[in-house]
This record gives C-alpha cells, sequence and structure tokens, in this order.
C-alpha cells in the first residue's frame, strides 16, 4: 500500500483533497441510492411478488443506462467544462433522489410511485454515466503524476471499502430506528427508506456545491487546445469517431483495453458459475458466500499491498502479470478438489484482478491525453459492463447445463462440471489476455520477466542493456539528497574498474558555467535573476557544459556522470518556478541539443530533510532558501519523470546509508555497463558489497594518484564552497559540494578540497 506518507502528501493537494470528499460523498450516496430505493420501491406493495418485481426493475434500470449513454458520456466528459459536468450532474441527482419520496407522498405510493423510482433510476444512472468520466478524467490533472497510484488507491479504498459500509451503516440505523416504534408518529414521509432518500439528496447537493464553488481547478486542463476558437470543435459523431481510432491506434491504450476487459469477462464467469462451481464443490449457499466473500477480500489485498509488494516493477509489466496471475487463480479454482484450494484461487483471482485494475487506471490517467481521456474512460466503463454482464448471463447459462461427471484419477477425484470447464476456459482466456496486454505494452523489451519482477521487488529493476560507447549518468534530486556523495563514489568505482570516468555537474562545470553559478546561486537580492532569466541561465550553463565537457568525454567513449542536468530545470524552474513544462523541455533540449542520460539516478529524500542536510554547515543559497513547498513541488516533478520513463531511472531511498545507497547504485550501472576488457576486474562483477576496499570511498578519490587530467581535453573541477558553506566537517564524503572555481586550461590553484574530473589512466 502507499504509504501513510504518500496519502498525507496528496491529501495535501487541496483540490484533490476537495474532489476525494466529494468522491466520497458521492460513493456513499450511490450505495445509500441504491439500498434506500429499492427498498422504497419495494415498500409501495404488499404483495411479494410485485415487491420482487420492483426490487429488480430499479437494479435493471441503472445498468440499462450505460449501454445507451456510456459512449457520448465521453465525449461531453472531453467537450464541456467538467466541473460543470459534474457539479450539474450531482445537482440532477439531488433533484431525482428528492422526487422519489415526494411523488410517492403526492400519489400515495402503490405502482405509480414506483414507476416513478424506476423512471428516476434509470435518469440517475444516465447522468452518474456523465458524471464519471468527467471525474476519472479531472483527476489526473489534479495531481503529480507519480502520486496517481496512491490517488487511485485511495479513490477505490474510498468507493468500495469505506462508503458501502457507511451507507449500509445508515440504513440500518434508520431501520433500527424505525423498528423502535421511534419514528411511527412521523407518518408516511419519514419510513427509513424515505429518510435515507433525503439524506442521499442531502449528499449529493453537497457534491454539487462543493465541486462548482471549491474546485476550479477541474475546469483546467492540461495539454488541451485552448487555443482552438469557439465553434470551431469537430461534430459529437465525429469525437465519438476519434475516441475509437485513438483506442484503435495506440498501442498501450489497445493493451490496457484488451487486459480490462479479459478481467471483466474472468470475473463474469466466476461470478456466473458461482453457485454450480460451490455444489461441485460438494458444498451449498454457504460455500457460495465464502467464495464471494473471499474475491472481495483478495481484490483489497491487491489493491491495498500489491504496489508495495512489486515496488519497482514497470507498472506496464505489472498490469499484464496481473491478468496472468488472475488466470492461474482460474485455473487452481478449475481443478480444485477441496473448498480450501478454492479458497486460495479465489484469492489469487481477486488480488490479480485488483492489481489489474489499479495498474491498468493508473497507467491511463498517465498516458491517455487529456483531450481524449473521458471517452476512453467511458469506453472502458460501458465495455467493461457490457462484458461483465454478458458473461455472467452467459456462464450462469451454460454453468447450469447438463450433469457433473465424478473423474476418478486414483490419486485424485474431480467433479468434472460445466462450471468447472468454464473456469478452465476463463483461466486460458485470461493467460492469453494478459500475455498479449503484456506484449503490446512491455517496455523493457528483452529484459527477462521473472528477474527483473525480483529485482523490482528488492527495488533494484533490471535495465535493458546498452550498446553505444559513451555512457552518460545522471544524478538528480533535491537539495542535500547525497548527488554530490554519490557521484563521487560511483566515479571511484568505475575507474576501480577500468572505465574512463569524466565526473561533472551542473552549474558550473565550465568557467562560465562557474560564473553563471555565482550569479544564480548568490542570495543577494540585488542580484536575483526573475524567473524566465533564471531558466535562460541554467539553459546557457547546459549548453556550454554539453558542448564543452559531455559530448567530448561521451564521443571518446567515456563514461560521464553529472550531478545533475535537464530534470533540475524540468523540476525547479518548470514545477517550483510554475514555467509551463513543455517549454523548458524544449529550451533543456535545444541546449544539449537532444543529448539525454542513459541513466538518471534519482535520490528521493523529504524536502525537510535534505534541507537541513544541505544547509547544515552554514547558510542557505538563494535556492535552499526557497519555502519547503516549492522544495515538495520539486520532488514530486521528479518523481513524475521518473514514473513515467521507468526504464531509464533508477529511485533511490536517499535517507538509506552512504554505502547501500552506492551499492545499489553499483550494482544497477554493472547491469547496465560491461567492465571494460582490459580491466582486470572485468570478470569478478559484482563485487562491490564484498568490502569497501573494491569500492573506494569519496574522500579516497581527492588523491586518487591514478586519475590524472589532461588539460585540453578535460575539466578540472574544484569543489570547495566559499559562497555556501554547507560541507560537513565530520564527514569526509562531502567533498563534492557547491559553487565551484573550473580553469579549464590550467590546474587548479587553492583548492581546499578537489577532486579531478577527467580520463582515468588505470
Ligand atoms: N545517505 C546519507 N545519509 C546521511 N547523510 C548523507 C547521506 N548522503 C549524504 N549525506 C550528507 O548530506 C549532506 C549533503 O550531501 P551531498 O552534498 O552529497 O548532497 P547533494 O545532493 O549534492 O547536495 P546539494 O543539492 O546541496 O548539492 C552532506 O553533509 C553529506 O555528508
Ligand atoms: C541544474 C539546475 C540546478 N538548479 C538548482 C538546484 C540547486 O538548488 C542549485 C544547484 O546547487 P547544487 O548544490 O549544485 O545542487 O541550482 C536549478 O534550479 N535548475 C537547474 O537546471
Amino acid at each position: 500500500m502507499a504509504g501513510v506518507s504518500d496519502l498525507k502528501a496528496i491529501l495535501r493537494i487541496r483540490p484533490f483533497r476537495r474532489l476525494w470528499s466529494v468522491l466520497g460523498l458521492s460513493a456513499i450516496g450511490d450505495w445509500l441510492g441504491l439500498l434506500a430505493a429499492t427498498l422504497f420501491a419495494a415498500s409501495q406493495f404488499d404483495n411479494p411478488t410485485a415487491q420482487g418485481a420492483a426490487f429488480s426493475s430499479v437494479i435493471v434500470m441503472r445498468l440499462l443506462p450505460s449501454l445507451i449513454l456510456g459512449p457520448i458520456a465521453g465525449v461531453f466528459a472531453d467537450r464541456f467544462d467538467r466541473r460543470i459536468t459534474m457539479a450539474v450532474c450531482d445537482f440532477i441527482r439531488f433533484a431525482l433522489y428528492l422526487s422519489m419520496p415526494l411523488v410517492a407522498l403526492w400519489v400515495g405510493g402503490g405502482i405509480r410511485a414506483a414507476t416513478w423510482i424506476v423512471i428516476a433510476q434509470f435518469f440517475i444512472e444516465a447522468v452518474s454515466m456523465m458524471w464519471m468520466p468527467a471525474k476519472e478524467a479531472a483527476v489526473p490533472n489534479l495531481l503529480p503524476k507519480a502520486r496517481l497510484e496512491a490517488a487511485n488507491q485511495l479513490s477505490l479504498l474510498t468507493t468500495y471499502g469505506i462508503a458501502p459500509v457507511v451507507a449500509s451503516g445508515i440504513m440500518s440505523t434508520l431501520q433500527s430506528v424505525a423498528v423502535s416504534d421511534w419514528l411511527d408518529g412521523f407518518g408516511d414521509w419519514a419510513q427509513p427508506s424515505a429518510i435515507g432518500l433525503y439524506i442521499n439528496a442531502l449528499a449529493w447537493l453537497t457534491a454539487s456545491a462543493t465541486v462548482f464553488f471549491l474546485i476550479p481547478e477541474i475546469s483546467v486542463r492540461r495539454g488541451a487546445d485552448v487555443s482552438a476558437p469557439k465553434g470551431s470543435h469537430p461534430s459529437m459523431l465525429r469525437e465519438f469517431a476519434d475516441g475509437w481510432r485513438y483506442v484503435s491506434r495506440n498501442h498501450t491504450i489497445r493493451g490496457l483495453v484488451l487486459g480490462i476487459m479479459g478481467a471483466f469477462a474472468g470475473a463474469g464467469v466466476v461470478i456466473g458459475t458461482g453457485p454450480f462451481y460451490a455444489s461441485s464443490l460438494g458444498g451449498g449457499d454457504a460455500t457460495f458466500t465464502v467464495l464471494f466473500a473471499t474475491i472481495f477480500i483478495g481484490l483489497g489485498i491487491g489493491l491495498l499491498v500489491g504496489p508495495a509488494v512489486v515496488r519497482e516493477l514497470s507498472r506496464r509489466r505489472w498490469f499484464g502479470m496481473s491478468i496472468v496471475l488472475a488466470g492461474i487463480g482460474l485455473l487452481l479454482n478449475a481443478s480444485a478438489p477441496q473448498l480450501w484450494i478454492a479458497v486460495v484461487g479465489t484469492l489469487i483471482v481477486g488480488a490479480g484482478a485488483g492489481m489489474a485494475f489499479l495498474a491498468g487506471i493508473t497507467l491511463l490517467g498517465r498516458e491517455v491525453d487529456d483531450t481524449v481521456r473521458g471517452r476512453i474512460f467511458a469506453f472502458i466503463n460501458t465495455g467493461a459492463r457490457v462484458v461483465l454482464m454478458a458473461s455472467v448471463a452467459g456462464a450462469g447459462v451454460v454453468a447450469g447445463f447438463g450433469n457433473a461427471r465424478r473423474l476418478d484419477l486414483g490419486f485424485i477425484s474431480l467433479e468434472l462440471s460445466f462450471s468447472r470447464l468454464l473456469l478452465l476456459a476463463a483461466a486460458v482466456l485470461s493467460v492469453i489476455a494478459g500475455i498479449a496486454a503484456f506484449r503490446q505494452m512491455d517496455d523493457k523489451p528483452g529484459v527477462p520477466v521473472f528477474a527483473d519482477l525480483w529485482g523490482s521487488m528488492r527495488g533494484r529493476p533490471i535495465m535493458p542493456g546498452k550498446t553505444a560507447d559513451g555512457y552518460f549518468v545522471v544524478f538528480e534530486g533535491g537539495e542535500g539528497s547525497g548527488k554530490s556523495t554519490q557521484s563521487v563514489k560511483l566515479a571511484a568505482w568505475l575507474r576501480v574498474r577500468g572505465h574512463e570516468v569524466v565526473l561533472t555537474r551542473e552549474p558550473g562545470a565550465t568557467e562560465l558555467g562557474n560564473r553563471i553559478r555565482a550569479l544564480i546561486l548568490d542570495p543577494k537580492s540585488s542580484t536575483s535573476p526573475g524567473v524566465r532569466a533564471e531558466a535562460l541561465l541554467y539553459a546557457a550553463d547546459r549548453a556550454q557544459h554539453v558542448d564543452k565537457v559531455l559530448r567530448p568525454a561521451l564521443d571518446r567513449g567515456e563514461v560521464v556522470i553529472s550531478d545533475r542536468y535537464v530534470d533540475s530545470s524540468l523540476a525547479y524552474q518548470g514545477s517550483g518556478r510554475e514555467l509551463p513544462s513543455d517549454e523548458i523541455a524544449w529550451l533543456s533540449n535545444w541546449a544539449t541539443d537532444g543529448l539525454k542520460p542513459d541513466l538518471v539516478v534519482l535520490l528521493d529524500i523529504d524536502p525537510s530533510d535534505g534541507l537541513a542536510r544541505a544547509t547544515a554547515g552554514g547558510k542557505a543559497d538563494r535556492l535552499e532558501q526557497e519555502s519547503v513547498e516549492f522544495h515538495e513541488k520539486v520532488r514530486f516533478k521528479f518523481r513524475d519523470l521518473a514514473a513515467s520513463d521507468p526504464t531509464r531511472y533508477l529511485v533511490v531511498d536517499a535517507t538509506l546509508d552512504r554505502d547501500e545507497i552506492a551499492k545499489t547504485i553499483a550494482e544497477h550501472v554493472a547491469q547496465q555497463l560491461p567492465a571494460p576488457e582490459a580491466s582486470q576486474d572485468s570478470t569478478s562483477w559484482p563485487r562491490y558489497g564484498e568490502a569497501d576496499h573494491d569500492a573506494p570511498s569519496a574522500e579516497e578519490t581527492p588523491g586518487d594518484p591514478d586519475v590524472s587530467t589532461t588539460e585540453e581535453a578535460d575539466v578540472t573541477v574544484q569543489l570547495t564552497a566559499p559562497s555556501a558553506p554547507t560541507e560537513d566537517s565530520s564527514d569526509p564524503d562531502t567533498t563534492a559540494k557547491l559553487p565551484t572555481e573550473v580553469d579549464e586550461t590550467k590546474p587548479m590553484k587553492s583548492p581546499t578540497v578537489q577532486y579531478k574530473t577527467g580520463r582515468a589512466t588505470p
């Protein structure tokens, strides 16, 4: 499960917090509405047959609109302001729920009241169809992408965990009050199901007002074509067709849709065959109830525990693998001779489905363009309901067909029934759907699946191999996260391993860059650049860095390690200063002429802890003086970037021990970068963990006699901290610190602490 700190972090984002409370209210409203309306419809009759008919009409009416209106609903969500769509939908639901008991009072109950309840139910569901894609499509715009998974966990937990419990709690409280004759004196309007409907109406009114008045952010679109003149929208039909085309053309989305439909079909078969399967296990209603409850327990486990177990696993891979896992559970069910095996199988089916659901909606939120997101969610909502209903109904009919045969294999005896054959077919289908989805979406082709899963669970996913000569590693992270410490350690380790290494950083790796650095980080307000000037200064430093240091070294086939690069601009200037991210990305791309790192190591740390470390030794520089909120935005952006391209990033918890971090990084790099042939160490990898003598610590590096500086090609960096004294005197690792003096032509003068970037000559 996302950690408590993750959940707290997303609830600190005001628009999301408010939307979440609306979601909670709406979910309670939905469940309460279902309970209260079905009971209220049934209560209009005395005859049990009529009561049953009223009850099931309400249920049918809740399913019907999704088939008719689902696809159009998505066009609404993409075309119109989502806040207005949501607020209007909530208001209509308020009016419809309120109307049910009022109409019943007016017409005096009976068939006319029940008819209105059924009709109102149809409209309520139709309106929900419009509301749902608007909400789903809005959530990713309110959060950093790295937080989407935690937000989805919270939403699902609220909708399927907390809301039904609260709703049934309210209903049963009302009913027990009624049983105690307390409500008798109030007449018809105060029967428990009617009060449930009033409370429900109030919940929708509150939700509508909250969305309309308190969450203006829902109206904001990311990536939408705001420049499109009014009236230039294509027709609704065209937009609908565009949505379908988007699904059919996009590999990832196709994989997701395929997988989600497969999972729902499997779930439908399990529900449809349930009672027959229970009897094939020699049980009855009680067995069915146990299995039914088990699937939800499994679902909950998958949703809550799944992300914590798979940790760094690519979400695209996780999605396909979860569906295969559900298929394996079904297989176990199909062949289970005893109830306890069936329970284990059902638990696996639930957990697989829950994880696939979470991974699927998170990927959709991350990867689908805002402009079509509503249509895609609507498409999936509708498709899932159709597939679910069809498979429940179909499986129910087929499973009840024909007599069971007992298969005796000597060591095991099995009841061979249609329900088991269906479960077997569903298992095969799920495995095929999971593998197909995996193949369509795999973002790590060639990386062995199980080794990757195992590595990811230990926080060290395997990255695809690399063939180019030079190798470019970047360290990113907030203040004091340990970038300098770890760059030095990695450089030292690589040198011992026989690589030629250039250790460098931004800003300030060239003479020009060093002057820029002094200007940008100077805390004196008289020289502070404006936000755009600041972005341009970092870009200028980077352009010089790429031109004079990075490209030449990579062209020579060397390993380059840079302390910060483009992501720092995206995080600090893009997210921290709130400059448009695409403009910063473009500017950086221009400055670097498209040079991208092979690996970005993100050292992730809570900004308060990082700032405390960075400023422990003295006063803070201009950027370090920014607020914790500023640095939190920076952190989220770094994590977003890492989440959007997991193959290129290694995210490491920067609060761990220095050597443990260094070991993780070195092991990761070793998987991508073979040791040079000439190196005596090349056959002995991995040995980093054996003892520290294999991996010289940063403090050894300054005096490393094997490192020579060639002045025409290399950059010599003096690492000392005149303007922002953050060196920790008790810690010799902090040699790589702060504003540097760089002399591109001469050896360093008066270094206090120094190490050299350049080619190592082992
Ligand atoms: N894993 C760690 N655990 C505890 N302290 C650490 C760890 N790594 C580094 N430090 C300490 O934190 C301080 C900052 O480390 P370092 O300079 O390497 O971070 P940085 O990310 O380069 O900082 P800045 O962003 O300010 O350049 C130093 O005092 C260093 O000794
Ligand atoms: C490259 C780059 C850096 N920054 C910020 C980040 C830090 O606050 C300073 C650099 O200091 P450090 O001690 O070397 O980490 O500059 C930025 O805002 N944008 C950038 O592109």
